[in-house]
């Protein structure tokens, strides 16, 4: 049966030029294309481990509609190539853990501004369309959190609710070099906005956040660096496969709002397919009901995992720490992140579904399943590793 847009017209195949595509989100979103449409990826990054199931055999059904480039798009003059005999550009391509944004501002700033640069010019110049991926750590701090902690207005959504054309983006002063990154993507998201108006760019910008799943990160000593701080899934299931206490940064009461990869992944693949629906806007993606405090996510995911490992947990299961130990000088966080819907909902009817217990019970078992005995083997024989 031909596919059909959200307005009954049929998807003809097209190639997608997507940059970052051995990442997270790219290996979900690579998976998503190969088995459910006909479309071909040029998947560019410097690795491709989390998408090497999708490029070997030869005989996989999509064989031939993947082709992997290794090339780093600082430097490449392949780049332009790719893009100009694509449809589409899907850019990924970003630092994008909070551990590097205020000790390696240099490169964060860089990789999320400088680095994307080139490829909103080739979009623009050849008239392709780009799929850009920013953050919700644009919209930085709520304006509540500027409120007397026991101000009433505090609890009306319209100070803490984050929509894409009306909330401020609020960060903390120059020092706090964590919002190195949320500022190079706020930069970006203008020039890409300010392309789209005075050149005719045709762009979508989508602000994710917290997706998570199988496939996040690292996981420390085992398919990453020993002194590796990824983000906080893959910290916590370290701990919990290490049988260490969870570290809660600054008492864990940053509060957070996660969505399943498989969920937010089909928010992509609607503005891949409806570009008429999806050019000019940007878009939150994210599950307003999946909120907790760190705290509460880490209590959850020491009874998840305890479940699925059939483990009892530790007796201690949490420990405090100060962001200075935990990440260095100049963090700093965001308070509170709940996306509005409104505008997603209206343009692609999209909703997320998956609930937060579900989301940590399939990602729990996956992450189980695939470190648990490297872990033992590392903690039986450290120097092997
Ligand atoms: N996962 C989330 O919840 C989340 C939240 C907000 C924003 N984002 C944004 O989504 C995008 C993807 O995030 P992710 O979670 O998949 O991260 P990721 O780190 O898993 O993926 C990024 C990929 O880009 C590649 N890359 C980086 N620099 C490159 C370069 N110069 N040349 C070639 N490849 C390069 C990396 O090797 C990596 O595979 C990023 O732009 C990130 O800022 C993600
Ligand atoms: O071990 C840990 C790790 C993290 N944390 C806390 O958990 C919260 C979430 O941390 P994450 O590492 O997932 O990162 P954040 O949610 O702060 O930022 C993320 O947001 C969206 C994206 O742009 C990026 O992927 C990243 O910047 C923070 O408050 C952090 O301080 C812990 O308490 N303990």
């Amino acid at each position: 049966m031909a596919r059909v847009d959200l307005d009954g017209n049929a998807i003809n195949p097209m190639t997608i030029c997507m940059i970052g595509a051995g990442g997270f989100i790219g290996s979900h979103l690579c998976e998503k294309l190969m088995s459910e449409t006909p479309h071909t990826v040029l998947a560019v990054d410097v690795y491709n481990d989390k998408i090497k199931h999708l490029l070997e055999p030869d005989s996989l059904p999509w064989a031939g509609r993947i082709q992997f480039h290794r090339l780093n798009i600082k430097n490449d003059s392949r780049l332009e190539g790719l893009i100009k005999c694509s449809d589409l550009t899907i850019n990924l391509a970003a630092i994008c853990t909070p551990a590097d944004y205020n000790t390696r501002p240099l490169d964060t700033i860089y990789s999320n501004f400088i680095d994307a640069l080139p490829v909103v010019k080739y979009c623009s110049e050849n008239n392709k369309r780009l799929i850009h991926f920013s953050t919700c750590e644009v919209y930085g701090k709520t304006i509540g959190s500027y409120l007397p902690k026991d101000s009433p207005l505090r609890q009306d959504p319209a100070y803490y609710i984050l929509k894409e054309d009306t909330s401020p983006c609020i960060f903390g002063s120059v020092e706090k070099q964590r919002w190195s990154y949320a500022c190079a993507k706020q930069l970006i998201e203008r020039l890409i906005y300010a392309e789209g108006a005075e050149n005719g760019l045709e762009f979508t910008i989508v602000r994710p956040f917290n997706w998570i799943g199988p496939r996040m990160d690292f996981i420390p000593g085992i398919d990453g660096p020993s002194e590796g701080v990824p983000r906080v899934l893959a910290c916590f299931s370290n701990n919990l496969l290490r049988r260490e206490p969870l570290k809660l940064v600054d008492g864990g009461e940053s509060q957070r709002t996660f969505i399943y990869i498989k969920d937010a992944i089909e928010a992509v693949l609607l503005m891949i397919e409806n570009p008429a629906r999806a050019s000019g806007h940007i878009f939150n993606v994210g599950n307003p009901h999946n909120e907790v405090t760190v705290r509460q996510l880490a209590e959850m995911m020491t009874q998840v995992y305890s479940k699925v490992s059939g483990e009892d947990a530790i007796e201690s299961p949490t420990i405090d720490v100060s962001s200075k130990e935990f990440y260095g000088e100049g963090y700093d966080d965001s308070d509170k992140r709940i996306p509005d819907m409104t505008i997603i909902n209206k343009q692609l009817g999209w909703n997320p579904k998956t609930s937060l217990w579900d989301l940590l019970e399939s990602t729990l078992t996956y992450q189980h399943r695939t470190y648990a005995e490297a872990i033992k083997q590392a903690i039986a024989k450290p120097s092997a590793n």
